[in-house]
């Protein structure tokens, strides 16, 4: 549909322009890169070098570029702090498992290289779900196929150059979409430019279960879903099954590796060593009803006729700094700790006993790994609902909107239902994915 809407000719003379640029200062700042290296970072037409092409939609990486450090783009918006969780979680394991081999590029290109609305789509993100109405309209009435296309095909054609000039800089051999918005635009830039063939271009979706459908685009060479749910959803919405595959969520590997023991996790991070330690927070963003949570947990865990606390609270924030400032400047009868953007969680989540969160899936799958039974006490309407039934069907955690509830329910698990705490914990590691 986009090619109709730029002129090939148009484009050919973009596509030159920045390809000679980019390609110029680089094999002119390469010392001694050789003929070969050159001819490879310039996508040269060679088809022989490409040519392991299986028809289906599916490329070999090991023909291309063999002897070069390859160029990872991984495509995320800090739109929700999944993206770049997920983002990351593939960055540190590509370094893990290959060393320097790769080079791997984490970017927002659309904020480094376009304008509105593509440049500041977290904040409009931001907006649209604190009102939530609005999102509810906009995620369903963006879920036909046609109408998300003209949306982004309109955007495409507008910002054609700009996003040209953002893939190019980092010469990728591979492009890694973690976002449902990011793979129309490349994928029809690479299109444009005849390079559909020597640039493998992957999504990983990082919605659990009733995921957007933007993020099922037909053009990419593989769709890496985190659940069968999801791979059924692909696989109605016209994606081939060679296409799909079934791995999980991407997680930062410090989750999946053993950590250090909760008797340490506690002294480490200072936190009292015996009390039982509930986990709140709200994503990236310190979204949904951690204040009131937090209140109703003052007072909950606080045993009135012994004068002590029967547990202890950490809150995280995220980058909801106004969130931070007010739990900071309460006074609380429990020992609480208030803690703003956290990059260690997996340490917070091992010193905890369970957890209480918005049902974001990058939070969900962490405290699954790490045992947590869940209270989830809300969601995003659209990508979040379908995790509820995931979390409570499977016997790992609750669901209430209800702060009251919540912070009786977390008492409860603290002193008279141990074992339902137990056993939630058991179920969590069972459906756990690391
Ligand atoms: C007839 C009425 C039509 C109303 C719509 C009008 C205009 C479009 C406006 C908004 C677009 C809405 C996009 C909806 C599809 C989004 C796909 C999706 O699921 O994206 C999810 C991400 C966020 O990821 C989530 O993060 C969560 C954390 O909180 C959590 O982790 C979750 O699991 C993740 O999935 O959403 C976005 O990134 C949305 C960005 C919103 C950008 C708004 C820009 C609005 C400005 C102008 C509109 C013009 C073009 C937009 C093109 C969109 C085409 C689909
Ligand atoms: O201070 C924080 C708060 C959150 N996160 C991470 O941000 C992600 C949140 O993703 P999720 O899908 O749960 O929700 P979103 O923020 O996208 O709404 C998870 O990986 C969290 O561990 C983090 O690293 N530090």
């Amino acid at each position: 549909m986009a090619t109709n809407l730029v002129s090939p000719k148009k484009v050919a003379s973009i596509t030159e322009r920045v390809w000679q640029s980019v390609y110029r200062n680089s094999s002119s700042s390469s010392s001694g890169g050789g003929g070969n290296h050159q001819r490879r970072c310039s996508y040269e037409s060679d088809d022989d070098e490409y040519e392991d092409y299986d028809g289906v939609g599916t490329v070999q990486l090991m023909q291309m570029g063999a002897e070069r450090t390859k160029n990872v783009l991984i495509l995320m918006s800090d739109t929700g702090g999944g993206h770049r969780a997920s983002a990351e979680a593939i960055r540190d394991t590509f370094s893990i498992e290959f060393g320097d081999e790769y080079r791997i590029i984490v970017k927002d290109v659309w904020k480094e290289y376009t304008g509105w609305p593509l440049n500041d789509m977290e904040r409009s993100y931001k907006f649209m779900v604190k009102h939530v109405q609005l999102w509810k309209v906009a995620f369903h009435n963006t879920s036909p196929r046609w109408i998300h296309s003209c949306y982004l095909a309109a955007i495409a054609a507008y910002y054609a150059k700009e996003v040209e000039a953002g893939l190019m800089k980092y010469k990728p051999d591979i492009i890694i979409c973690v976002h449902p918005l990011m793979q129309h635009i490349p994928l029809w830039v690479l299109k444009w430019q005849g390079l559909q063939k020597k640039v493998v271009f992957v999504t990983i979706i990082t919605d659990l279960s009733s995921c957007h459908p933007t993020w099922f685009h037909p053009g990419v060479n593989r769709c890496y879903c985190p659940s069968n749910e999801v791979a059924k959803r692909a696989l109605y919405d016209g994606l081939e099954e060679s296409q799909v595959r079934v791995f999980g969520l991407p997680i930062r590997p410090s989750f999946a590796r053993a950590v250090l023991s909760k008797d340490d996790l506690r002294k480490e991070l200072e936190m009292d060593p015996d009390l039982p330690a509930v986990l709140l927070m709200g994503g990236g963003e310190g979204m949904g009803p951690v204040k009131e949570t937090a209140k109703a947990l003052g007072e909950s865990l606080y045993d009135k006729d012994q004068e002590k606390p029967i547990g202890q609270l950490i809150i995280i924030c995220g980058r909801n700094k106004g969130l931070t400032s007010t739990l900071e400047s309460k006074e609380w009868k429990i020992p609480v700790k208030v803690r703003g953007f956290e990059t260690q969680m997996e340490k917070w989540m091992g010193a905890c006993d369970c957890i209480i969160t918005k049902a974001g899936p990058g939070t969900i799958a962490e405290a699954l790994i790490r045992g947590l039974p869940i209270v989830l006490n809300d969601y995003i309407p659209g990508q979040e609902k379908g995790n509820v039934p995931y979390v409570v069907d499977n016997g790992a955690g609750v669901f209430t909107r209800s702060s009251s509830e919540t912070a009786r329910i977390v008492a409860e698990w603290f002193s008279t239902k141990t074992d339902e705490l137990k056993r939630m914990s058991e179920n969590a590691l069972k459906l756990a994915q690391p």
